[in-house]
C-alpha cells in the first residue's frame, strides 16, 4: 500500500507523516511531497524510525514522481488562517493549489482514494471533484473531504464534560466543515444525556474549535498535531478498507447522493473501492434537524463556490 501526503512538510504533514510511519502495516510505503525543499530531509528524517514503512521525500513544482503508484493520496497543502480569518478566507490561495494538486493526481494516479484536508474543505473537495470530472477519472466513491477532526474532538470534548472513557464514545459529525456547517449529532451519543444548554454550548464549542486553537497558537497557524492524528486515523481506515477490512466506518464529506447537498459529511462504510456505502446518519433531535436545515444555504454556496472556480 502506497500512500502519499502532499503538503508533507508543513504542521499536519509532518505530524502526519510520523504517525503513518509508526502504523501503517509493514510493507507499506509513503511517498512526501511538499513545494518547500526542506521535504527529502523530512523523509531522510523519518526513515530513521525502525519500522517496515519505506518513506521517500520529493520537492519541488511537480508532484507526479510522489504521486506514481499512490494507493492513498492525502493533501494538506496550502495556507493555514491567522486569528481573525476565517476559513473562507483560505480560499483565493488553497483554491489554485488543489486545483493544480488534482490535475497531476487525475493524471498520474486516477484510481487513487483521495482525501482533501486544505482549507476549506466545503469547497476544495468541489474543486477537486471538478478537476478529475473534466480529466474524465472521476468516480465519487474515491474523493473524500477528511472531517475526522470534527469527530475526534466530538468524542474528546464529550468524554471531558460526561467524565467518561474516550474510547468508548462515538459520535457521528454531518454536514460540511466550518462554523455552523459542523454538526455533532449528540442526541445520538450512548449512554450519556445532555440539556438544552448542554447541548447548545457543546456545539457550538465543537463548531469552533479550529478557531480555538487559531486563537490560542496567535498567528502561529491553526490545528497541526490533532489534525495529523485525524488524518492518520482516517487515512488508515482507507487503507484498511482497501486491504479488505469488513466493518471499517468512517465520517467523511462526500458526493454521497445526499438530499441535502452535493457534498455532505456522513458516515460511510469504507471497501476496496473507497466509499462502499454510504450510511444513513439515522435519526435526529428538533435541534440537530433545525441545525441541518439551517446550515444548508451556506454549505451548497461553498460548493458552488468550488464548482464555479473550475468551470
Ligand atoms: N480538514 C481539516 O480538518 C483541517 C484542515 N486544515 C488545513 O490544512 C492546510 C494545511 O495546514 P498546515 O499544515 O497547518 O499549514 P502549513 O503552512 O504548516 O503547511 C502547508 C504546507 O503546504 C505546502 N505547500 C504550499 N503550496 C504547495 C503546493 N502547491 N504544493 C505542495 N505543497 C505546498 C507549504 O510549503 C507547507 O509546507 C490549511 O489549509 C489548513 O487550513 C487545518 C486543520 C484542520
Ligand atoms: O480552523 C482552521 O482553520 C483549521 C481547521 O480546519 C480546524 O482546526 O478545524
Amino acid at each position: 500500500m502506497k500512500v502519499a501526503v502532499l503538503g508533507a512538510a508543513g504542521g499536519i504533514g509532518q505530524a502526519l507523516a510520523l504517525l503513518l510511519k509508526t502504523q501503517l502495516p509493514a510493507g507499506s510505503k509513503i511517498s512526501l511531497y511538499d513545494i518547500a525543499p526542506v521535504t527529502p530531509g523530512v523523509a531522510v528524517d523519518l526513515s530513521h524510525i525502525p519500522t517496515a514503512v519505506e518513506v521517500k521525500g520529493f520537492a519541488g513544482q511537480d508532484p507526479s514522481a510522489a504521486l506514481e503508484g499512490a494507493d492513498v493520496v492525502l493533501i494538506s497543502a496550502g495556507v493555514a488562517r491567522k486569528p481573525g480569518m476565517d476559513r473562507s478566507d483560505l480560499f483565493n490561495i488553497n483554491a489554485g493549489i488543489v486545483r493544480n494538486l488534482m490535475e497531476k493526481c487525475a493524471v498520474t494516479c486516477p484510481k487513487a482514494l483521495i482525501g482533501i484536508i486544505t482549507n476549506p474543505v466545503n469547497t476544495t473537495v468541489a474543486i477537486a471533484a471538478e478537476v478529475l470530472k473534466a480529466a474524465g477519472v472521476y468516480d465519487k466513491n474515491r474523493l473524500f473531504g477528511i472531517t475526522t477532526l470534527d469527530v475526534i474532538r466530538s468524542e474528546t470534548f464529550i468524554a471531558e464534560a460526561k467524565g467518561l472513557d474516550v474510547a468508548d464514545v462515538k459520535v457521528s459529525v454531518i454536514g460540511g466543515h466550518s462554523g455552523v456547517t459542523i454538526l455533532p449529532l449528540l442526541s445520538q451519543v450512548e449512554g450519556v444525556s445532555f440539556t438544552d444548554e448542554e447541548v447548545a454550548a457543546m456545539t457550538t464549542r465543537i463548531q469552533n474549535a479550529g478557531t480555538e486553537v487559531v486563537e490560542a497558537k496567535a498567528g502561529g497557524g491553526s490545528a497541526t498535531l490533532s489534525m495529523g492524528q485525524a488524518a492518520c486515523r482516517f487515512g488508515l481506515s482507507l487503507v484498511r478498507g482497501l486491504q479488505g477490512e469488513e466493518n471499517v466506518v468512517e465520517c467523511a464529506y462526500v458526493d454521497g447522493g445526499s438530499e441535502h447537498a452535493a457534498f455532505f459529511a456522513q458516515p460511510i462504510l469504507l471497501g476496496k473501492n473507497g466509499v462502499e456505502k454510504v450510511l444513513a446518519y439515522g435519526d435526529v433531535s428538533e435541534f440537530e434537524a433545525n441545525a441541518r436545515d439551517a446550515m444548508l444555504d451556506t454549505l451548497k454556496a461553498d460548493i458552488t463556490l468550488g464548482v464555479e472556480f473550475v468551470k
